[in-house]
């Protein structure tokens, strides 16, 4: 496992090691102690998720406020994404920016993205499996999001608008502004 450090603090790359031999592939798709040992972050995770999308469907930009703030280990099983994590943590000084990249059942990568974040996806392939580990329960009181095409966060979802689908309740998600005002 190879982890490597975003321009975002705390927001991991990770890049498992994947044994291939005549029979398929083999993987560790988590490992606690390797995480902990070398990001030196403790992580304990509750509650895994998983989720499946046709290509052009957009889930965030969300996240959950306070006592269930959650950090999340997120990889796609089938199919491919453009992941996007959002720095929203008020006294940091990457407030504001955003980290993305695919992640593909052919590059196995996994993105760490604390707890302080928000986070989305836009699904590039039909038949996508997205998976993801979180170290808090969810809680639909807590939940909050930022609307996917804020301006002030200029995110580059490398696809047209047009054809998105989303969510009516991701439509209505406030400016980042909103939020921070
Ligand atoms: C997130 C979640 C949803 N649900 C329910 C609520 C709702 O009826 C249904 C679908 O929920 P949503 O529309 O919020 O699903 P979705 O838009 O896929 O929400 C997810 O988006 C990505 C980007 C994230 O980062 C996740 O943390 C999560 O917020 O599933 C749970 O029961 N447990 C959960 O943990």
């Amino acid at each position: 496992m190879e982890i490597e450090q975003t321009y975002l603090n705390d927001c991991y790359l990770i890049s498992p090691r994947v044994f291939a031999d005549s029979r398929g592939t083999f993987f560790e798709s988590f490992n606690k102690k390797k995480f902990e040992e070398l990001t030196g972050h403790c992580v304990e995770f509750v509650q895994d998720n998983q989720s499946t999308s046709q290509k052009g469907v957009l889930r965030g930009l969300h996240f959950q406020m306070g006592n269930f703030a959650q950090a999340k280990l997120v990889r796609v099983i089938q199919g491919s994404v453009l992941d996007v994590a959002v720095d929203i943590r008020p006294q940091s000084e990457t407030l504001g920016q955003h980290f993305s990249l695919v992640l593909s059942a052919e590059n196995n990568k996994q993105l760490y993205i604390p707890q302080g974040f928000a986070h989305g996806f836009l699904v590039l392939e039909d038949d996508t499996i997205f998976s993801y580990k979180c170290d808090s329960y969810y809680n639909k009181a807590s939940e909050g999001g930022i609307i996917y095409n804020d301006k002030s966060l200029n995110i580059d979802w490398k696809l047209p608008e047009d054809a998105f689908v989303i969510s009516e309740k991701d439509k209505e998600l406030p400016t980042f502004e909103t939020l921070f005002k």
